[in-house]
């Protein structure tokens, strides 16, 4: 399987040579060159398995691995979660659930792909020897994440940009209290966008890049995208998939999970509609609604993992819709760059809609979705959830609809218990996170400071 760039001008890899290099020498994205397919057999053969197992049958395809192998890296990754079925679903309504992905270490679905990335670069590394430095932007889940899964590893160096005062508290502490030296938590002056272009700043400056053995760990990775995958195949099968046909909302920002989903859907798996959940953050929703894609500043929210403008991954679904045309993406995202957007042609629309629909939910609306869940079903939503329980309201229709609850709600207490009047719990093995000491490095947000901080590091 070889991994081609958006932009059309980087080298062809294959799946280790995709996940290492993060993001592609002209700036583009890894997507595989070929989607495999999956029987409908195949697809029904899943029912019943165990989650270890899915995601051996949906991924192996990609990654060329030896099977055995492969799937002991995944044991290990998801021997940790607090569930035994990884990603329990939970009924809302008639014909509305939600796949609770807050089951990992640190409380988000970035668990899923972060802990099985953590193996498969464990596991590259024993194999050439390499030092590598991971250098992430987060808007609050992937930082934390990304530590959890790297930190006191030898040879890893972990440097986590987010955006100062825009984060919750209790992320914050999840990034600031690791005790492991080579884990970093970094403040940038700035919102999300800032941090991530940062990243990509770093990636596309060759020579720093090479110096450090720069790599990725945000879904600008091909295999965070991959990994996240699976829960669509798992929670799709558990209501009867293939026979049944099912419909996903998404709560979105930099578009990695609804791409993952997207891919499910051309791997062979009956999925209906994707539906994209915005907060007031909402260039996605606009883009689909009336063909501009253009950048609006970023908003804080409540729902504040989702404040992204530059919403990293819709390169790929631009690409996919250009017809994998690697330099008309190119353009696009010079466009993006320099004038902060451009309209999307009618044919690479039309393909956009085709596949996604999509809603905005506003900071009342996501409260009002908190306060009704609870009273209605006893579910405590995190903000983010919320944004996508509200907009799967508004696209509820024959098939059933899974909504993706995103984050664990003790994550964002402060508009839970706005909402609620309760203040959710974090787990016991949490309990004591308000009392650690923080260690964190307030930075400017100018890309040659933060190299220099962390060159001076590795030094
Ligand atoms: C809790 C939560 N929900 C939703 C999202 C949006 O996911 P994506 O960036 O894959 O669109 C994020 C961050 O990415 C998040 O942390
Ligand atoms: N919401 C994310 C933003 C980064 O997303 P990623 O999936 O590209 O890592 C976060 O919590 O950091």
């Amino acid at each position: 399987m070889l991994y081609v760039s958006t932009r059309g001008q980087a080298p062809e890899l294959d799946f280790e040579g995709a996940m290492l290099a993060g993001l592609a020498r002209d700036g583009g994205l890894y997507v595989p060159a070929e989607i495999p397919t999956l029987t409908q057999a195949q697809i029904a053969a899943m029912a019943g398995q165990p989650y270890e197992d899915i995601a051996l049958r949906v991924m192996q395809p990609f990654t060329g691995m030896e099977p055995a192998h492969l799937k002991d890296l995944i044991d290990r990754a998801y021997a940790g979660f607090g569930h035994d079925a990884r990603a329990p679903l939970v009924q809302l309504g008639p014909n509305h659930f939600l796949l609770e992905l807050f089951h990992g270490p640190t409380l988000a679905f970035k668990d899923f792909a972060m802990q099985l990335i953590g193996q498969l670069f464990q596991d590259a590394m024993r194999r050439k020897g390499d030092r590598i430095t991971i250098v992430g932007a987060t808007s609050g889940d992937t930082g934390s994440a990304a530590m959890e899964a790297f930190r006191g590893l030898e040879n890893v160096e972990c440097f986590i940009l987010y955006p100062h005062g825009r984060v919750s508290e209790v992320q914050r502490r999840q990034m600031t209290t690791p005790t492991e030296a080579n884990v970093h938590a970094i403040a940038v002056d700035g919102d999300f966008d800032d941090c991530q272009a940062a990243v990509k700043a770093m990636f596309n400056d060759h020579a720093f890049r090479d110096r450090v053995g720069l790599t990725a760990v945000n879904s600008i990775n091909w295999a965070r995208v991959l990994a996240q995958v699976v829960y669509f195949f798992a929670s799709a099968v558990a209501l009867g998939a293939p026979q049944r046909r099912v419909s996903f909302t998404v709560p979105t920002g930099n578009f990695g999970d609804v791409f993952a989903g997207w891919i499910a859907k051309r791997m062979g798996l009956p999925i209906d509609r994707l539906v994209i959940a915005t907060n007031r953050n909402d260039i996605l929703h606009r883009t689909l609604a009336t063909g501009e894609h253009r950048k609006d500043g970023v908003q804080p929210t409540i729902s504040p993992s989702m404040d992204i403008q530059v919403s990293s991954n819709f390169e790929r679904a631009l690409f996919m819709a250009y017809g994998r045309d690697g330099k008309a993406v190119s353009q696009l995202m010079d466009e993006l760059r320099d004038a902060g957007g451009f309209p999307v042609s009618q044919g690479a629309l039309q393909a956009l809609r085709e596949d996604y629909d999509s809603g905005r939910c506003s900071e009342d609306d996501t409260a009002a979705t908190i306060r009704a869940m609870h009273a209605r079903t006893g579910e405590v939503l995190c903000p983010h959830t919320a944004v996508g329980v509200k907009v799967a309201e508004e696209h509820l229709a024959q098939t059933p609809m899974i909504t993706l609850a995103t984050a664990h709600p003790a994550k964002f207490p402060d508009a839970v218990e706005a909402a609620t009047g309760a203040r959710p719990a974090l787990p016991p093995r949490m309990a004591d996170l308000f009392e650690r000491d923080e260690r964190l490095t307030r930075i400017a947000n100018d890309v040659d400071a933060m190299k220099t901080l962390i060159e001076k590091r590795l030094a």
